[in-house]
């Protein structure tokens, strides 16, 4: 309506002035600017009706997940119990001054169940659970992000006023889209009025207020955040949430298998220690790929081959279609087997399959049984990994005559390895400084440690050429060859 007024305003002032024989051009660009200005104040919700709804991008639930829903993850699970006492106990809080809790950080890869720690949250202080996400605030228009920001605000006390509640939660996921440091070029002025509505909404909160509002961010960048945002009164609890170690998995599998039937021979532990460095994301899709392997065998029950099938699914993505090669394929096959060999050199038994199927980005791969997670690394360890990372260049070179591309980033880890060792002052240059050191030289040292490494792995390969062989016409064969398998040709040879 407003906008037909505007028009036919324009229209007859442009009638008017053609009548008095003014020339038509100006008023022509006054009308644009006009017009071009409108629709500024429309999409800032200043000119039409609509911009006074609620903030559309946040959804309102109910939250049904609890602590017990979330396998894994105790230290983050206990740290954000413990912040809870002070939301629960509030009058406690109140009466000893305490400032209240207002805002949590989460922080961790994706997937590792930030958005289901933020619900359990709200379930655990009975609360309104109200989630939105960083990209939701990001707008052409100045002012836009802000607003709703405090639309997000009102919403909170609204559902929490509404279903008789005394807590709301807020939960922003990729709170870094919003919060990111601020004034460092100009086009970042809208995230800078919205980050600071953020800040203006949390130094607002009292203990005083009817609802109490708990803010929690999740974000897998930390390092870009706007330090005011982690300031005391703010979110001044970060939470760690880390990728699950072998035990999570265990956990995380059970939760997402305990409404499926499973055969006699699934062993979760097993299939825990095989899915090294999966999030729980991972490990859910896992369990949902498993079962559908069991429905296209027409199988009632899940087994654990289904199992080991969807585990190479999610670890590389779906089969490719082109086949490479034969030759293509028969180098893929000396290369794993290199790694593989040299895997089983280094630590007997580590190798839980070889196979040679294209799948995803990588050709070929050596799955690995991971010991238990551990969180320090030893030199001879260090020495092991990089000897196993650079076996698949040199099985090529020696059978094949030549290295190959495939190995491009086989060197690139070995070389991060050899850094590792160079800073964590194990190397023969002992104990140095990252900013003192000359990039030459730490070119220098990482050559000598990979090149004493090519010399065991070189004499490792040589002395088992026959082996290989006979490996890679089974994998070309069958795709893949089992570790059980490969360790008994290896004792054999
Ligand atoms: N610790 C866990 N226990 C059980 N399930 C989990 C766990 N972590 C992740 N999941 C599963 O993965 C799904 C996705 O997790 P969630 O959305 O909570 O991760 P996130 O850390 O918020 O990820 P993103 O950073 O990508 O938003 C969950 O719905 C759940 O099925
Ligand atoms: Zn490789």
């Amino acid at each position: 309506m407003v906008k037909e007024i505007s028009l036919g305003v324009g229209i007859a002032v442009v009638i008017f002035l053609a009548f008095r024989g003014i020339n038509l051009f100006p008023a022509l660009i006054l009308v644009g600017i006009g017009y071009f200005l409108f629709n500024i104040f429309k999409n800032q919700g200043l000119g039409t009706k609509k911009s006074f709804n609620t903030h559309q991008g946040a959804e309102e639930s109910f939250s049904d997940v609890t602590f017990e829903d979330i396998g894994g993850q105790e230290t983050a699970k206990n740290e954000l119990l413990e912040a809870l006492e002070f939301v629960r106990d509030i009058n406690k809080v109140k009466s000893l001054g305490i400032r209240p809790l207002k805002g949590i950080m989460l922080s961790g890869p994706p997937g590792t169940g930030k958005t289901l720690m933020a619900k359990a949250v709200a379930r655990h202080i009975d609360s309104v659970f109200i989630s939105t996400s960083g990209s939701e605030f990001v707008e052409m228009y100045a002012g836009v992000g802000a607003k709703r920001v405090r639309e997000l605000f009102e919403k909170a006390k609204d559902s929490a006023h509404k279903k008789n509640k005394t807590n709301a939660v807020i939960f922003i996921d990729e709170i870094e889209i919003l919060g990111g440091k601020r004034g460092q070029n100009s086009s970042h002025l809208e995230y800078d009025q919205t980050l600071n509505q953020l800040l203006v909404e949390l130094d607002g909160m009292s203990i005083d207020d009817e609802i109490n509002i708990l803010v929690i961010g999740a974000t897998n960048r930390i390092d870009i955040l706007d330090k005011a945002i982690l300031r005391p009164g703010r979110f001044d609890r970060i939470v760690k949430v880390d990728l699950p170690d072998k035990d999570g998995r265990h956990k995380i599998l059970e939760i997402h298998t305990r409404d499926k039937p499973l055969a006699e021979d699934v062993d979760l532990e097993q299939i825990a220690k095989e899915t090294f460095r999966f999030s729980g994301a991972h490990l859910e899709s896992l369990a949902n790929e498993a079962a559908i392997m069991a429905m296209r065998a027409n199988s009632k029950e899940i087994k654990s081959s289904h199992f080991k099938e969807a585990i190479d699914k999610v670890m590389m993505g779906e089969k490719l279609n082109r086949r490479p090669r034969q030759e293509e394929l028969e180098r893929i096959a000396y290369h794993e087997t290199g790694h593989a060999l040299v895997a089983e050199f280094v630590k007997p038994g580590s190798v839980s399959t070889i196979n040679i199927t294209s799948r995803g980005k990588a050709l070929g791969y050596v799955r690995h049984n991971p010991e238990d997670d551990h969180y320090l690394q030893t030199l001879n360890y260090l020495k092991g990994q990089i000897a196993i990372c650079i076996a698949g260049a040199i099985a090529e070179e020696i059978i094949l005559g030549n290295r190959s591309t495939g190995a491009a980033n086989d060197f690139e880890k070995a070389t991060e390895l050899a850094k590792k060792i160079i800073f964590a002052g194990m190397s023969d240059l002992g104990v140095v400084s990252k900013d003192h050191l000359a990039p030459n030289k730490v070119q220098e040292e990482i050559n000598k440690i990979i090149t004493a490494e090519e010399e065991r792995v070189n004499q490792w390969i040589s002395s088992k050429q026959d082996l290989i062989l006979e490996v890679v016409a089974r994998l070309l064969e069958e795709e893949s060859i089992t570790g059980e398998e490969f360790r008994k040709k290896l004792q054999i040879k």
